[in-house]
């Protein structure tokens, strides 16, 4: 429960002695005038020609909500409970590979400012860092694991059951990106963070998968990644098999269409991610957010649905929550705090995040996530949504 009538939440970033970017759009300029075009454009990027990048912004600013007034919103309650645990907000770190492209500490710093938020942390497949490394640095952090299946799919249970061992409470299976998306901008850059290796951490020390290699030079690791990351034969099977080889509960990331979600819960998926991650794979596919409620209406609470792709600010979370999200998952925003400062660049972003969420709910006439689902939103043409 946070206390709403503390002070002004915006304060801090005013009386701040270096200021900070504040709002996603100074993020991006003040790193993209910081690191190469490569990394930068790798991670600002979407697939072909964006549509899908602009779909997710277009979404958000589609709806806008009509508030109440006249409650008492002095106190808010911004807590929300996933797999039998409450977190103070309803935001996590959506899973981002190779981190190191950006800052030395890498996925360690990004782990210990979510131990430091009492924010889930999902850590990708592709991290520079191994997952036990991340266990170290953030021992008490709740961490889920993001796999991305392998060509051979041993080397999928062996990272699977690693991160069992190591303390991770979710598998979050990623299922859009079965082969890479058509990445148009990598093509001008001339830039594959994979070739120079930036995505080894959690293979360099899997037995499977180093078994598998000839040798042990850099190039071997590479090409190994490379064969076994992407995995077009992924299919229900797998999914099943996976279930039996985990007692972690398992997520799919990527789910858009409602047949899918419901396909989830036939097959005893724990949770769903609702993204097109961040754009970054087919374009041309619906927005995020647009995909929401029709998914919301068929899972009808039997599971807990997060969103993520375009959520920017606080007000964009609070949309995804009152169109049926239990919580959102933030990609880029947090990859730029990173790349500017480390760890603390990383919680001002999930801070900033964080606090303007408080201040829209109140806003909005609502004191809990769960009150959101009162609130109104229209759409563009007027027409009320919920
Ligand atoms: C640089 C970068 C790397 C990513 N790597 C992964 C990954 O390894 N696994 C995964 O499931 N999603 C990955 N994603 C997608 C994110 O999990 C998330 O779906 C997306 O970033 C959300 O959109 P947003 O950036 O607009 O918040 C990546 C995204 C970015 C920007
Ligand atoms: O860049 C990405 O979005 C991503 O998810 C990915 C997938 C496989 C290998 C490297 C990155």
């Amino acid at each position: 429960m946070t206390n709403i009538t503390d002070g002004d939440l915006l304060l801090k970033n005013i009386t701040a002695q270096a200021p900070f970017p504040i709002c996603f759009a100074d993020l991006e300029k003040a790193v993209a005038e910081k690191i190469e075009a490569g990394p930068f454009g790798y991670i600002r990027s979407g697939a072909g020609g964006e549509q899908t990048l602009r779909n997710n912004r277009a979404a958000f600013e589609k709806y806008s909500i009509v508030p109440r007034f006249l409650n008492d919103v002095s106190k808010v309650d911004t807590s929300v409970h996933l797999f039998g645990k409450t977190y103070p907000t309803p935001l996590l770190f959506a899973p981002v590979g190779m981190n190191g492209m950006v800052h030395d500490e890498g996925e360690l710093a990004v782990a210990r400012a979510a131990q430091f938020l009492n924010i889930p942390y999902i850590q990708s497949t592709v991290s520079t860092f191994a997952l036990e490394e991340v266990a170290l640095a953030a021992p008490s952090a709740t961490k889920w694991f993001q796999l991305y299946w392998s060509t051979n799919e041993e080397i999928a249970f062996s990272m699977a059951t690693r991160a069992e061992e190591a303390g991770f409470e979710a598998i979050v299976l990623t299922v859009d990106t079965v082969m890479l998306g058509w990445r148009e901008e990598d093509v001008r850059n001339q830039f594959s963070p994979l070739k120079l290796g930036y995505a080894r951490g959690n293979y360099m020390n899997d037995p499977v998968f180093t078994a598998t290699l000839p040798d042990d030079s850099f190039e071997s690791y590479v090409q190994g990644v490379l064969q076994n990351v992407f995995h077009p034969t992924l299919n229900w099977a797998h999914v099943r098999e996976l279930k039996k080889r985990t007692n972690l509960p398992i997520l799919l990331k990527g789910i858009l269409h409602p047949e899918d979600a419901k396909l989830a819960i036939d097959n005893g998926i724990d949770g769903i991610i609702v993204s097109n991650h961040g754009g970054r794979q087919l374009d041309g596919v619906i927005g995020s957010l647009d995909a929401l409620p029709a998914i919301a209406k068929v899972v009808h609470g039997q599971i807990p649905i997060i969103l993520d792709s375009g959520v920017y600010r606080g007000m964009d979370a609070l949309k995804a929550l009152a169109l049926g999200a239990d919580a959102v998952a933030i990609g880029r925003p947090f990859v730029y705090g990173l790349a500017l400062e480390g760890q603390q660049g990383v919680q001002k972003v999930m801070t900033n995040l964080y606090d303007e969420l408080k201040v829209s709910i109140a806003l909005a006439g609502a004191t809990s996530v769960k009150g959101l689902r009162n609130i109104t939103l229209v759409k563009q043409d007027g027409t009320e949504v919920k």
